[in-house]
């Protein structure tokens, strides 16, 4: 694990994004962790947020048009991660979000902000399935732009429809590169190293043991 990596994992359980117990997901695994994106709910929590991804799409993301932030907690992450990589980086990014339901009246349609054009770099919180990614993606294609890559916070590192991950799969299925600041692995081994989490650690290698790919 990286410096980066454990301090992203640090990060995330000081502010509570990132906690432990019994959580229901969206494809209705009982989980004993949640990485709750919404809890970066200061200026400074989600602007630190914003390096964090800044620095993970400056070292390792394709290059790339526009930004988009799928909704909804994928569009804080978007317009924290613009604002820091023209802070911080020197690259004036343009980037959007989509609503969830179109509109119709005022400037209508689902995607607010830079048009897609070009090549376009998903940014949102956790891929678990791969589902709410998939979801995106004919938006991308139906404003005639192209998926450049997928960058997340946390891989969760389930097994997809099969015996790969949902990630592997994702990347395989959509011929992009998918980059996470960290996986479950990264937070199985900063449990092991903090040495304080004993009872969540093992309710976290169940889980893996029973879900990872
Ligand atoms: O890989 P998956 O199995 O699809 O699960 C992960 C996604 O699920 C959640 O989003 P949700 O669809 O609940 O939308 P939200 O951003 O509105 O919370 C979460 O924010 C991830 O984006
Ligand atoms: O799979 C999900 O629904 C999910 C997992 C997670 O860790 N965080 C989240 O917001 N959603």
């Amino acid at each position: 694990m990286h410096d980066y990596q454990r301090a992203f994992v640090e990060f995330a359980i000081g502010h509570d994004v990132l906690r432990f117990g019994s959580f229901t997901l969206k494809s209705g695994r009982t989980s004993p962790y949640f990485f709750n994106a919404g809890g970066f709910d200061t200026g400074a929590r989600l602007a630190g947020l914003g390096r964090f991804y800044a620095a993970a799409i400056t070292e390792r993301a394709p290059a790339f048009d526009v930004l988009l932030g799928p909704a909804y907690k994928g569009i804080p992450i978007a317009a924290a991660t613009a604002v820091q990589l023209a802070e911080a980086h020197d690259r004036d990014v343009p980037w959007s979000f989509n609503r969830k339901e179109a509109k119709d009246h005022g400037e209508g349609g689902v995607v607010v902000g830079a048009p897609l054009r070009g090549r376009v770099l998903l940014v949102d919180d956790v891929i678990t399935s791969g589902k709410a990614i998939r979801e995106v993606v004919p938006i991308v294609e139906d404003a005639g732009a192209e998926l450049a890559g997928i960058v997340v916070a946390v891989d969760r590192q389930e097994r997809g429809t099969g015996e790969l991950s949902a990630v592997d799969e994702v990347r395989r299925d959509l011929g992009v590169p998918v980059e996470a600041i960290v996986t479950f692995d990264h937070v199985i081994e900063y449990l092991e190293e903090s040495g304080r989490h004993d009872e969540h650690l093992q309710a976290a290698r169940a889980y893996r043991d029973q879900y990872g790919a």
